[in-house]
């Protein structure tokens, strides 16, 4: 990591660190003023996603639901499975919380990204003391990626949408189990969020 220089701040984003045991404590002892962004989402469709991600490399991998549930009868969801494990929030926030305080951690909503990406831009920009530079009129709606893009890319007049590898179709309708995944994961999570989901 580069030495911050006055006016300036650095930058790091690796979505694993945030359920790898040992990151908080480094980070910390690394710099304690840190401030901490999370980009969350219903945990099924992070699950779902996860798998979707995983079949286009290796189609062969057994369905969702064998994947999710240890006994299908009983309904014992497997919670070592990665694709479950990554969205047990409040399990890998506990670990944050033991080195830095809620205030310096933001919780940014995957959806609100997705329909609002200048409204969770604004936001992002106030936590870190930011002018608020990034607008709507920096996006607009890709018809065919389905997704916001940027009217233009940094350094160029074109504009930008996220690569293939990001927005993939997810199954039309939730995976068998999802639905039973879903209601054992809320009953598994404490709520990270509040009520209102800021
Ligand atoms: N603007 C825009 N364009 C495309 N995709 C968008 C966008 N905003 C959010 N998303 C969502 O980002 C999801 C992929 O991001 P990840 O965090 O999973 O990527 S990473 O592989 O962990 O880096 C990806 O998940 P999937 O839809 O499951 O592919 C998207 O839903």
């Amino acid at each position: 990591m580069p030495k911050t220089l006055e006016g300036q701040i650095t930058m790091e984003k690796t979505p694993s660190y945030f359920v790898t045991r040992e990151a908080p404590a480094r980070i910390s002892a690394m710099s304690r003023d840190t401030k901490l962004i999370v980009v969350v989402r219903d945990p099924v469709t992070r699950a779902i996603s996860d798998y979707t991600q995983t079949l286009s490399k290796k189609p062969d991998i057994p369905s969702f639901e064998s994947l999710t549930f240890k006994n299908r009868t009983t309904g014992l969801i497997d919670t070592s499975w990665s694709a479950i494990q990554i969205g047990i929030y409040a399990k890998h926030l506990d670990n944050w919380l033991q080195h830095f305080p809620m205030g310096q951690i933001l919780f940014v909503s995957g959806e609100r990204l997705i329909s609002d990406p200048a409204g969770e831009l604004g936001r992002v920009q106030d936590f870190l003391g930011l002018k608020r530079i990034i607008t709507d009129k920096h996006f607009y709606f890709n018809q065919t990626k389905g997704f916001p893009c940027l009217k233009k890319a940094e350094g160029s007049s074109k504009p930008h949408c996220l690569g293939k590898t990001k927005g993939r179709t997810h199954p039309r309708h939730r995976p068998r189990g999802g639905a039973e995944a879903a209601r054992l994961l809320q009953a598994l999570q404490h709520e990270v969020l509040p009520d209102d989901g800021t």
